[in-house]
């Protein structure tokens, strides 16, 4: 019996996407059906190069094909991805979603998480651009191992001058620090720190961007407001440790974001310092900060959580070599942010399609 593309199609037919909740056929996902004989090969095309969801989409399409079509196929899946923007998107069009990382309380780990998480989406395949907005104490520079380090500039053909990311680790990187002597007070103050902010985005040549991750400062403030209100954002990461000082304020973080005005969607909260775990006792847990506090927030605020990141002094010092942990493949803490990182895509993804089909 001949194969054909139809048979092929109405069996893919039968695989749903749990998420969006409609089957591959219907979302465009199935491209370049061919057939030779017993051999089927096609692309499934994700939302995500960084989609948890990979491997059991892959799974469920051979068993479909082998159960609806024909159970001695060859099947020959490609997986590739185009990752989707939210389709109000008018301004930096090739940037395809902005992701904010914002934190209420300072030092909680903002930094490291923006880091790890542009390494990992970048990792997975995307085209990753990261902001360091921090304008009391940028850290990319130190986290990237770029301390001194000066973007250059191109003109464009219409007279205009854009400042070009530095690329490190496969990511394009801009950091208020570029641009401010290291020993020096940061002399970036209210209405200046937003126009050099609102600089970053508008004059860099950022070319095409998957995700653009923005490591806000800590708290709410102008900053915030600015770009919240300037650009369009797929949205924000709120990071958190465990002590009640710190949720307290993550709380004010979360209710910024919903206010009225800025009304950004909240891909979830990730705790970090959740648990402190001696290099030499690795199964050890110790809640020194309190336990699942991060985790009751996100259920009161009916927010994903987006996971827990151990206080491990390998990430510490990770930071402050210049490589950020996740690209470490001895450490586990790889496969943490990749769950991370994966949640937040997949977050994203869904919002995007919702709001293309309203
Ligand atoms: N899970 C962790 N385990 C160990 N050290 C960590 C962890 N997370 C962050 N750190 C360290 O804690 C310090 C503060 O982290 P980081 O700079 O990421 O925080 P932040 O919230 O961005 O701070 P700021 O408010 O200054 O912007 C850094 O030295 C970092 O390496």
């Amino acid at each position: 019996m001949i194969i054909t593309n139809e048979q092929v199609l109405e069996a893919l037919r039968n695989v749903e996407d749990p998420d969006l909740k409609k089957d591959l056929v219907t979302l465009n996902m199935i491209k370049d059906v061919k057939i030779d004989g017993k051999q089927i090969a096609f692309t499934l095309e994700l939302t995500t190069p960084a989609c948890p969801m990979k491997e059991m989409l892959k799974n469920a399409c051979t068993n479909a094909i082998k159960h609806f079509v024909d159970a001695s196929a060859i099947i020959l899946i490609n997986v590739t991805s185009r990752v989707t923007k939210p389709n109000d998107t008018t301004q930096l069009n090739a940037i395809k979603n902005i992701i904010l990382i914002s934190s209420g309380k300072g030092g909680v780990g903002k930094s490291t998480v923006a880091s790890n998480l542009a390494v990992t989406l970048a990792a997975n395949g995307a085209k990753v651009g990261l902001i360091d907005a921090d304008i009391y104490g940028p850290s990319v520079p130190t986290m990237f191992d770029l301390i001194g380090a000066k973007p250059s500039a191109r003109e464009t053909k219409d007279g205009k001058t854009l400042i070009l990311p530095i690329e490190k680790y496969g990511i394009k990187l801009l950091s208020l620090g570029f641009f401010a002597d290291p020993d020096q007070a940061v002399p970036w103050r209210g209405p200046m720190a937003s126009n050099a902010i609102k600089q970053l985005f508008n004059d860099a040549d950022w070319g095409e961007l998957d995700y653009l991750i923005v490591d806000l400062p800590p708290g709410t403030g102008d900053i915030h407001i600015t770009i919240s209100q300037s650009f369009p954002i797929a949205g924000a990461v709120i990071v958190t440790t465990p002590q009640q000082v710190a949720l307290a304020d993550t709380k004010k973080g979360l209710n910024m974001f919903r206010m009225q005005g800025i009304n950004i969607p909240i891909l979830g909260v990730i705790e970090n310092m959740s648990y402190f775990t001696p290099a030499e006792l690795p199964d050890n847990k110790y809640y020194i900060f309190g336990k699942n506090g991060g985790k009751t927030l996100s259920e009161q605020y009916n927010v994903p959580f987006l996971g827990e990141i151990p206080l491990i002094q390998a990430i510490a010092d990770a930071g402050d070599q210049g490589t950020p942990i996740a690209m470490d493949t001895s450490s586990p803490l790889q496969y943490a942010f990749n769950e991370i990182a994966g949640k937040i895509a997949q977050q994203i993804s869904i919002n995007n399609i919702q709001s293309a089909n309203c």
